[in-house]
Order: C-alpha cells, then structure tokens, then sequence
C-alpha cells in the first residue's frame, strides 16, 4: 500500500484469485467505509471481472467481506441476491416498462428494512429527480438515465456501492453535468463507492483512493495523490500527470472573481466562482507540465501562484524530460510534480533536498459547483 498515514475503518476487503478463461485475475486490496475507492487500469486489465466477482455475479476463490460481514470465504458462497450491493453499470439497466417512479419503488423494495418518506426525498433532491418522476425510461436522456439507475442502487440501502464506468456511454456535456452529483453522493452516503474507470480525470475529481490494475492484478492501492505522485508507479508518465490536492477556500473577490485558497499553510488563486463557496474543502488539480521551478521567486510575472517546495525526488520522465516530486513547504504530505527538460534541471543544478519556488502556470479545481438544471 502506497503513503498510508494512519488506520482508518475498512468498509470494503477484497482478496480474490481465479480464472476468466485463459485471463488470471489475483484481486487483494481494501476500501474505508465510505468514500470513492477508484479501480483504475486500461481496458481489459480486469477491473468488470474483479467487481462481478465482488457482486458474486462471477465466482473467484477468495475472500470478500464488507462491513464486517463475510459474503464469501472458503466454502462460504453467499449469491448476489443475499449481497446488499447497490451496482450500477455503463448503461442503465433499468425497467423500461416502468416509469422513472416504478423503478424507484422497485430499488426501494429491494431495501431489506424498508424506506421511508425522507430518505426517499433526500434521494429525489439529492440526484434531481423531482422533475423526471412521471417519464418513461425510454424519454430520459443517458445522463439522466444514470441519475435514475444510481438512485435506485441506493434506495436498496445497499453496504456497497459499485459503478463499472457509469460515465463512459455519456458526451463531455452529459459527463460534466451527472458528475457534481456522484461527488455530492460520495461525500453523503455511509458506504464504500468501489468506482470503475480508466479516465484519470473522472478519478481525480471523484476519488480518495485508487486501486491500480494491470492484468489482473493489484499493482498498487492507497490514497489518491500518494499514486498519482508515485513516480515509480508510471502514472506520472501520462502526458497530463497531475496531482490532486486538498485545499479550503478562504476569501473571493468580487472584483476579479479569483477565489483564495489555504493549500497546506500556503495561499493559491483559482477561477472562483462565489462567496459561497468560503470555508468549503475543495480539491486543488496541479498538472505536472504547468510547473516551472525558480531558485528565487520571479519578481515581474503574469504567474499569480507561486509555492514554496522542496525537491523530494528525481526521476527520468522521458527523453528529453524529467519528473521531479516537490513536497509543499511545511506540509510533506501535499506532493505534486513538476516535469522540467535535463537541460534546465542541469542548468539549476537540481536535487533532492533542494528548496525552491514552484510557479504553476495552472491550478484548477477538480470539483465543480452544482450544475443548475431546469
Ligand atoms: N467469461 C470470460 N471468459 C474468457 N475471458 C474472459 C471472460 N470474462 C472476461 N474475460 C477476459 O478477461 C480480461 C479482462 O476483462 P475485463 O472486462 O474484466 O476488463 P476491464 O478492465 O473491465 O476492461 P474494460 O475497461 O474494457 O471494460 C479480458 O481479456 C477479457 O476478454
């Protein structure tokens, strides 16, 4: 496991080895109890077989045991339908001869101690459902599809959530817009959310942590940032590598629209987007080829965010680059990169221990305001 600071409750714990036809799959990892646990890897490293084998839709030896309870060890076998398992997939697989509301009622009678009133309502508000109830299936758009499938995973009260690439039938637009409504549902819902994707950024604006898959097995788990600053672990190699950081917002200015952020002690500039956002956590994106580094801060320049970091590590990135891992002055746990060419890395003579001012052309937020739907 990559960068564990400290114990934290295991909602989700997975160890499963087996065969799909000639494809060998060894699975083990855990999941806190709540939270986005990302299963990320390229298409067909494994990451549907190991969430069916999870849902006991496919049968790998193993062990899987969420929240404290087995579902499977040795002889123990329990079927999907005795797993209270919420699973939502690439395309909604919803009843298309109910209405929106029919296949609501229906997840809610899967829910072993029935739903209320207001758990019912804070779902509908929660995924704006308010507006689709009455519609048939066949009248929804995709994104509002998967808005209607993850609501009615979670009227089952499920103990896990998993989404195999929930996303990945929708365009940019339909993406953007169900998005912010998975990270309201993530930081809401007392559950593990086992989310499958190869889209780095879905993953970056969605997850804590991060299950590496390559074929089929396990490469790496951890917290998000610790992997994608992992410079041995070769996400870093994507040409747009990026770090993703927590950070409060602690001021706005009506004049130019720039919100101020505390990141680790330190002050950063984003595209805000109102005072209401104060005092929220927001997810902080620094990409690796927006970073220069300077021995002394740049007097005269258009870069309005300038850190304080020291140089943790150096690492051939490709051939004319390198990929160096800054830590944040004061803060060694926020890491992010900064890739540089060999000559100007010669040049400044750099090296681990160094201490130097990190200007990022770039910072952006990973999450987003709630899009406001008509
Ligand atoms: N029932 C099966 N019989 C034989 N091979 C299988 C079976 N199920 C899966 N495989 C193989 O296992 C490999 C992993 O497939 P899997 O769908 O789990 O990958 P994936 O990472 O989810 O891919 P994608 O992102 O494209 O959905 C593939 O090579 C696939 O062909």
């Amino acid at each position: 496991m990559i960068g564990e600071t400290g114990p934290s409750p295991v909602g989700l714990d997975v160890a499963l080895v087996g065969r799909r036809g000639s494809f060998a799959i060894e699975a083990a990892f855990t999941a806190p109890a709540r939270g986005v646990t990302a299963l990320f890897g390229r298409s067909g490293s494994g990451k549907t077989s190991i969430l069916r084998a999870i849902a006991g839709l496919t049968r790998l030896e193993g062990r899987v045991r969420v929240a404290g309870e087995t579902w499977q060890d040795g002889a123990l076998f329990l079927p999907t339908h005795r797993r209270p398992l919420g699973y939502v997939f690439q395309e909604a697989s919803l009843f298309s001869h109910l209405s929106v509301d029919g296949n609501l009622i229906y997840g809610a009678r899967r829910s072993p101690g029935g739903v209320d009133a207001a758990m019912r309502r804070e779902v509908i508000d929660l995924l704006s459902l308010e507006r689709l109830m009455p519609r048939a299936i066949g009248d929804l758009s995709g994104g509002e599809r998967q808005r209607v499938a993850i609501g009615r995973a979670i009227l089952s009260r499920p103990r896990l959530l998993l989404m195999d690439e929930p996303l990945s039938g929708l365009d940019h637009r339909a993406k953007d817009e169900i998005l912010p409504f998975i990270e309201q549902l993530a930081a809401g819902l007392d559950l593990p959310i086992l989310y499958v994707s190869h889209d780095l950024a879905e993953i970056e604006r969605l997850a804590d942590r991060i299950v590496v898959v390559a074929e089929g097995r396990v490469q790496a788990s951890g917290p998000l940032n610790a992997a994608l600053t992992d410079l041995g672990l070769g996400l870093v190699r994507d040409p747009r590598a990026a770090a993703v950081l927590p950070a409060r917002v602690t001021g706005f200015s009506e004049e130019d629209g720039l919100a101020e952020l505390d990141l680790g002690g330190q002050r950063v500039f984003v595209d805000g987007s109102g005072p209401e956002e104060i005092g929220l956590n927001r997810r902080l994106r620094i990409v690796a080829s927006d970073v220069s580094l300077a021995r002394a801060p740049l007097a005269a320049s258009t870069i309005l965010n300038i850190l304080r970091v020291e140089i943790l590590a150096i690492e051939p990135g490709g051939r004319a680059d390198l990929a160096i891992l800054l830590a944040l002055d004061g803060a060694p746990d926020l890491t992010f990169m900064a890739k540089v060419t060999r000559r100007s890395a010669a040049r400044l003579q750099l090296a681990p221990g160094d201490r130097l001012h990190a200007q990022i052309k770039s910072v952006s937020l990973a999450t987003s305001p709630m899009p406001r739907l008509r």
